[in-house]
């Protein structure tokens, strides 16, 4: 059995997609380059689940892209919880808002169109629940290292895309200029050793890396 005929299986065997959600995929994929960056389906259906066990009252999400990872882990917010998202690109500003919008989300979303280092040096008051890392995979040492103080014990970090097309394995033979996936690799690896969380790398998707965050 292929693994696209199991992971349509698995699309075909848990929570539909929501109708919005569906819209936005679909004009993701008509009118953006690498859509494929969109969360998606069944990774999303994991996002919600998530959200909806911990129940944050407030999310972090580093890469917004066009919206889709956050209208997912907006549905576990608690009442009155907020979603902070941060997107470099001001091309998908607008997108963003009319999806937020439509999900009626507006008021429980902040979107900040700027880089993540930048706009992460404003958020230092504040206590994350739940924080999704996924932007620039070179930077994930450097945002996890930003945010991890701020998530409260027991709250949880996901960072997407940790087997980065299986390039992260380590006998994948790397080009010398390739600097994301020494990043990817870097990062995965420490993160075993940092007393600060405690990792589960999901092998789904282009892997899903769990950290509870620990009280340390
Ligand atoms: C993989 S996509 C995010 C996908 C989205 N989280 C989802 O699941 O649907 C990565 C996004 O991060 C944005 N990005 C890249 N570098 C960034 C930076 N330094 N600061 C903020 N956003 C950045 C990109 O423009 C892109 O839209």
């Amino acid at each position: 059995m292929t693994e696209h005929a199991i992971q349509t299986y698995a699309d075909h065997h848990s929570e539909p997609e929501p109708p919005l959600l569906r819209q936005l995929w679909r004009e993701t994929h008509l009118q953006l380059l690498m859509p494929r960056m969109a969360t998606g389906h069944w990774q999303g259906r994991l996002l919600s689940l998530l959200s909806h066990l911990i129940k944050p009252s407030s999310i972090l999400e580093i890469g917004t892209f066009t919206g889709y990872a956050t209208l997912c882990l907006a549905e576990g917010l608690a009442k009155n919880g907020h979603i902070h998202t941060i997107e470099v690109n001001p091309e998908r500003e607008s997108r963003i808002r009319r999806y937020v919008a439509a999900a009626g989300l507006s008021s429980n979303v902040t979107l900040h169109v700027g880089d993540a280092g930048d706009v992460l040096a404003e958020l230092v008051g504040e206590v994350w629940d739940l924080v999704f890392i996924d932007a620039d995979k070179i930077n994930n040492g450097r945002y996890f290292e930003l945010v991890v103080n701020q998530v409260r014990p027991g709250g949880l970090l996901i960072v997407d895309n940790v087997l980065w097309g299986g390039k992260a394995l380590p006998d994948y033979p790397l080009k010398a200029n390739d600097h994301d996936t020494r990043a990817v690799r870097a990062f995965n690896d420490h993160v075993q050793h940092d007393p600060r969380v405690v990792p589960l790398l999901l092998p789904v998707r282009d892997g899903l890396l769990l950290l509870r965050r620990t009280a340390a």
